[in-house]
């Protein structure tokens, strides 16, 4: 199957099973969320798929291959990854973070171009085109020239999310793209990301997220995860009419329709 698949991958930290035999699929096309209380095990599962973690047991296939993914090598892969922290280069101009994102995917591209390498010069126009192509779909070209800590946080996001789609990924993940962000930035990131499988670079999302409505919203499929296991998948409604997701979130069986989930244990 294309795609990416999640087979069987348990994590341990020592004693802490961080992740237990969690499978699922992200098919392309598609847009597959991955929620559960603080601690599931979301974070992990992401470093497994971008290569920060090794599974203890399990593995991961990426079109029907065995996947052993490596940070430095995602791009290549045609995997992109965005950061709960935006991550953005301090002194590199908006559009300079967004070229970096590029780089790797370009014969010569920016480095080259720093480094003065023969031929990189039609790259990094070309590279610089598409990194104020995604500025300006993403509204905020106007911040070209801007160094990132002078600009307001959901800006700052959005020239993150510029940075990976430059790359054009056939996979993003998204970790918590909402996380800062008001509710009038809301609806336009639903927008962005609903349009990525369908656009004319066509690329499917894995997307972590604590706010439930962008979940419910954008997603084609949902995996619940609680103590590090899969404790329901489906779409959107499926996974809000599950009890055992109530169960997870609000610490007690209770009836979960027509109620709000909410975002973390009742414990907590
Ligand atoms: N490097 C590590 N070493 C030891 N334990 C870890 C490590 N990373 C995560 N954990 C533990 O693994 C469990 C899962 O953590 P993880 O960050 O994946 O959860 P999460 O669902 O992303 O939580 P949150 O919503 O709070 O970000 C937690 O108990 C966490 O303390």
């Amino acid at each position: 199957m294309p795609g990416l698949a999640v087979r069987a991958v348990s994590v341990r930290f020592g004693g802490l099973q961080a992740l237990e035999d969690v499978s699922f699929d992200v098919l392309p096309g598609s847009v597959v969320g991955v929620i559960g209380p603080n601690g599931a095990g979301k974070t992990t599962l992401f470093n497994v798929i971008s290569g920060f973690v090794a599974p203890t047991a399990g593995s991961l296939e990426w079109d029907d291959q065995p996947f052993h993914p490596r940070p430095d090598r995602l791009v290549d892969a045609g995997l992109a990854r965005t950061l709960q922290a935006v991550g953005l280069f301090p002194r590199l101009t908006a559009l300079e973070n967004v070229m970096v994102g590029g780089a790797r995917s370009r014969r010569a591209g920016f480095a080259g171009a720093l480094f003065g390498l023969p031929g990189s010069d039609r790259d990094e126009r070309r590279l610089r085109a598409d990194a104020l192509d995604w500025l300006g779909r993403l509204e905020v070209a106007e911040f070209a020239d801007r160094l990132p800590p002078t600009l307001p946080y959901p800006v700052q996001k959005r020239i993150a999310l510029a940075r990976a789609l430059v790359s054009r990924p056939r996979l993003l993940l998204l970790d918590e793209p909402a996380g800062g962000l008001g509710a009038e930035d809301l609806e336009p990131l639903a927008r962005l990301i609903r349009s990525l499988p369908g656009s004319d670079t066509p690329c499917s999302v894995l997307l972590v997220e604590h706010h439930m409505d962008l979940v419910m919203d954008v997603c084609d499929r949902v995996v619940v995860l609680d103590f590090g296991k899969r404790i329901a998948t489906g779409t959107p409604a499926e996974v809000q009419a599950d009890p055992a997701v109530a169960t997870a979130y609000l610490g007690a069986d209770v009836p979960p329709a027509g109620e709000d989930v909410t975002l973390s244990r009742a414990d907590q």
